[in-house]
């Protein structure tokens, strides 16, 4: 009979738990008369029981244990090898998609009309499917892109579309996310949102957070920095205050571009500061959003005349952690608003900056541009920017920009010069120039593609699923097999308070009901030194506090059990829901290793549910209680 690979999987992981529960029934066969548990009534797993008593647990648990263990091991071994190729697979048909869809991708987004602007009858722009249109004074002209956003367009929408980009720079590869447009059309609202909305920037160091938990084949660690781009000098937005107090003092110590033989680029000087977890992630980005602000009330009262970047260096460990960690690099610009500078009127001071940001703006367009057309020569030298994002723009990265345009009829000059400059950078060849025939041929594939890469997506998080549910499971099993079975060779004794002692007065060696110790499987009868031990103890034991509990089944006491019981509540959830997405406003994922890693959660004591038997023999109470201090260690 053929027996997949998932059916052996469930059926070990049945007999695993098999053994566990056979451990639980067959210490309720020990102690008839037993009230049914409250999880039992909720249709919960059973409760296993704990032995903590050599004396109480049948010789054929052990082995069936052992086997349960090596069994799992092995399983879980198959599993990862089965993520790791899902994982490859994934990754396959995510870069197959951004190949077809090009390697460089250009959003437009339009911004809802703001309260203090007059709404025309006809609207300049309309949008229809990917293609935006204006029309002005008798004018037409049509602008398409890889995705248009609409007015109504949520922050959500605009994330749905940037995420699998960023999965690429999880995946290994430089991702850069570029926000241009004229000034006051939504490019901070885009990548910082509000708290309400929140934009890409706060959405994806979540998501990133939150693939990062979920990928168990590698460990990913974070790092952020983040600069500002002011008429052509570099400005550290994370250095510490003292060096940061004026924008003069900081210009002055400007931070240099290195470029290595690999043409990786290094910005010198730049603070990275770790970031371990999210909430650090997001204090460090407000520090440096709010540094920005801080310094630009010094120099101008608008923001839009800087480059912010953020930059999110991404290590990757795998298995091998002496090996050199995989670095990929995600950078979100928040660009300068782009002006016609003689429609503005500027002068001075701001005049220079319109030329800084329009130069620096124009030598972006020519990178992009030469990228697209594949050409020899990419003039990445001619402005800082693209000095910075060198290692980003380039052939093996992925770049998407979202061009912001204002839905007024005062600003279609500007809309236009926006349109034109994404569609440059944008290039001929992409689908509008493409034939009916093949652009249809070309979204085929992608949907087959995308098809493939949700098929192994959700194989891989079955896989995770079921290699969380074997690594509870041999945990628990490792778990009993320490209780029962490898009790501490030495026999130090530590001293015994007078409570404790008052508590191990239940002396009666666990037997049946008629005391007949002959009907006990052999090693739970009582051994030489195990005897010399007993002898040894009655003696210390005062007599007095002998008396106290005389019954002779009073060794068994049900102690709510910090271990299986409350792990076996909390993984179904876990489990239920490691498959949702998680999302600002929705139900976040929980995550395996949060799961993991909160022990505090781990460690409540004495939930109802499972049992714990205790030792009658008061030797062995002392080697009990470094037990269960050792137990709870594990947990
Ligand atoms: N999609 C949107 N939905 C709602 N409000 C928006 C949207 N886009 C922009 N706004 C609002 O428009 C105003 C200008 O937006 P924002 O400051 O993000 O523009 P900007 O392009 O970054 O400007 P600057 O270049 O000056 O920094 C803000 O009040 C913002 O809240």
């Amino acid at each position: 009979m053929f027996i997949s690979n998932e059916e052996l999987i469930s059926l070990s992981l049945d007999n695993a738990t098999e053994s566990l529960k056979s451990s639980q029934m067959e210490s309720s066969l020990d102690f008839p008369g037993e009230m049914p548990l409250e999880s039992d009534l909720l249709d919960l797993p059973p409760p296993p029981t704990i032995y903590t008593d050599v004396k109480v647990v049948p010789e054929h648990e052990k082995n069936k244990f052992e086997m349960s263990i090596s069994n799992l091991e092995g399983e879980i071994a198959q599993m990862r090898q089965k993520e790791k190729s899902l994982d490859r697979k994934r990754k396959e048909a995510l870069n197959k998609i951004l190949d077809i869809k090009g390697c460089i991708r250009v959003f437009c987004r339009v911004r809802p009309f703001l309260v203090t602007e007059k709404r025309r009858i006809h609207e300049p722009l309309s949008i229809k499917l990917e293609k935006v249109t204006v029309r002005s004074v008798g004018s037409r002209k049509e602008f398409r892109f890889d995705k248009v956003f609409h007015q109504a367009a949520t922050q959500e929408d605009v994330f749905v579309e940037v995420e699998p980009i960023l999965r690429s720079a999880l995946d290994g590869y430089n991702v850069c996310i570029l926000a241009y447009g004229q000034t006051g059309t939504g490019k901070t609202f885009t990548m910082d949102g509000t708290n309400d909305q929140p934009g890409i920037i706060p959405r994806a160091l979540e998501e990133l957070y939150c693939q990062a938990c979920l990928d168990n084949s590698s460990s990913i660690t974070f790092s952020m920095s983040m600069l500002e781009v002011y008429m052509g000098n570099l400005r550290d937005l994370l250095a510490p205050k003292a060096a940061s107090r004026t924008y003069e003092a900081v210009t002055r110590c400007n931070l240099n571009i290195q470029t290595d033989p690999k043409g990786l680029v290094e910005i010198e000087g730049l603070t990275e500061v770790k970031i371990p977890d999210l909430a650090k992630a997001k204090w460090w980005y407000t520090k440096g959003r709010r540094a920005r602000s801080t310094s630009w009330t010094n120099v101008n009262e608008t923001s839009s005349r800087s480059h912010c970047l953020t930059r999110i260096n991404i290590s990757r460990h795998g298995d091998n952690l002496k090996a050199k960690a995989e670095v990929s690099k995600l950078w979100m610009v928040d660009l300068g608003g782009s002006e016609r500078l003689l429609k503005t009127g500027a002068t001075g001071q701001t005049l220079d900056e319109g030329r800084a940001i329009n130069l620096s703006l124009s030598a972006l367009g020519d990178v992009i541009a030469a990228l697209r057309r594949k050409r020899g020569h990419v003039p990445y030298r001619n402005c800082k920017l693209t000095q910075i994002l060198k290692d980003s723009l380039g052939d093996s990265s992925k770049v998407l920009m979202l061009v912001h345009v204002s839905p007024c009829e005062d600003d279609v000059g500007e809309t236009v010069c926006s349109l034109s400059f994404a569609n440059r950078a944008r290039a001929i060849e992409i689908n509008g120039e493409l034939p009916e025939e093949m652009i249809k041929l070309r979204q085929k594939r992608i949907l087959e593609l995308e098809e493939e890469m949700r098929e192994a997506e959700e194989e891989c998080q079955n896989d995770r699923n079921q290699i969380q549910k074997a690594e509870f499971l041999l945990s628990e099993n490792k778990k009993l097999l320490l209780t029962n079975y490898q009790l501490p060779e030495d026999k130090e004794k530590t001293p015994v308070s007078d409570k404790e002692e008052s508590m191990t007065v239940n002396r009666t060696p666990l037997l049946t009901e008629n005391g007949d110790k002959s009907s006990l499987p052999r090693f739970m009868t009582s051994t030489v030194a195990s005897r010399q031990r007993q002898t040894a103890a009655e003696k210390e034991i005062p007599r007095k506090a002998r008396s106290l509990r005389p019954v002779a089944r009073s060794s068994v006491q049900f102690f709510g059990s910090h271990s299986l019981s409350c792990s076996d509540l909390r993984l179904k959830p876990i489990l239920r829901d490691s498959n949702k997405k998680s999302r600002f406003g929705e139900t976040k994922t929980i995550l395996r290793k949060s799961f993991k890693c909160n022990s505090s959660d781990l460690k409540t004591p004495f939930l109802p549910g499972s049992k714990m038997v205790t030792s009658s023999d008061p030797n062995l109470r002392t080697t009990l209680s470094r037990h269960r201090r050792r137990m709870s260690d594990l947990i």
